[in-house]
């Protein structure tokens, strides 16, 4: 599929239709362990560097937590493109071939019509905790909250 990312304003649109539940992109970057993130977060967070660290919270059904974090600062693909959004029109899920560690996948959390903008929220299903961090958010949803969720590591 065919996309195109705004420099100046860095937003990720599709220059195609996308249908609902079809794959668009891995989210793919460098795995950390915890411990790195924290440092490249603290990093990122000092030097007023852009943040693309994601950290994926599973809860599995013995009442673990499994915590991916990924980060495609240094190497990764267009998946680092795609913006916050309080309406998201794309969601992320865990992808597991062959491997007890997953690939992030990005798939259309609906119909996606040509040159949309592809976003989507940060927080996660249910994981979203309604913390003001400071940094504005600029969707621009009709339901916007008007802040980023917290990246919250291991939580
Ligand atoms: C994964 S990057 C997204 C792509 C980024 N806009 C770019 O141009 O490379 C994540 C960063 O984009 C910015 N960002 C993403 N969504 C945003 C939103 N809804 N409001 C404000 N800034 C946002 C924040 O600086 C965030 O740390």
């Amino acid at each position: 599929m065919e996309t195109h990312h705004d420099g100046g304003v860095g937003r990720l649109r599709t220059k195609e239709k996308i249908l609902r539940g079809a794959f668009i992109c891995e989210y793919a970057g460098e795995l950390l362990t915890t411990s790195e993130a924290t440092r490249r977060l603290k990093i990122n967070e000092e030097l007023g560097w852009m943040n693309y660290v994601l950290v994926l919270n599973e809860h599995t059904s013995e009442q673990k937590q499994q915590v991916t974090i990924v980060d495609p600062s240094r190497r990764g693909n267009i998946g680092r493109y795609l913006n916050h959004s309080c309406e998201p029109n794309c969601q992320i899920a865990a992808v597991r071939i062959d491997c007890p560690l997953p690939k992030i996948g990005i798939f259309a959390g609906r119909d996606i019509p040509a040159w949309e903008e592809l976003c989507f929220h940060y927080g996660g299903e249910g994981q979203y905790k309604k913390v003001n961090n400071g940094k504005n958010c600029l969707c621009a949803a009709a339901t916007c909250t008007g802040f980023m969720p917290n990246t919250e590591i291991g939580e």
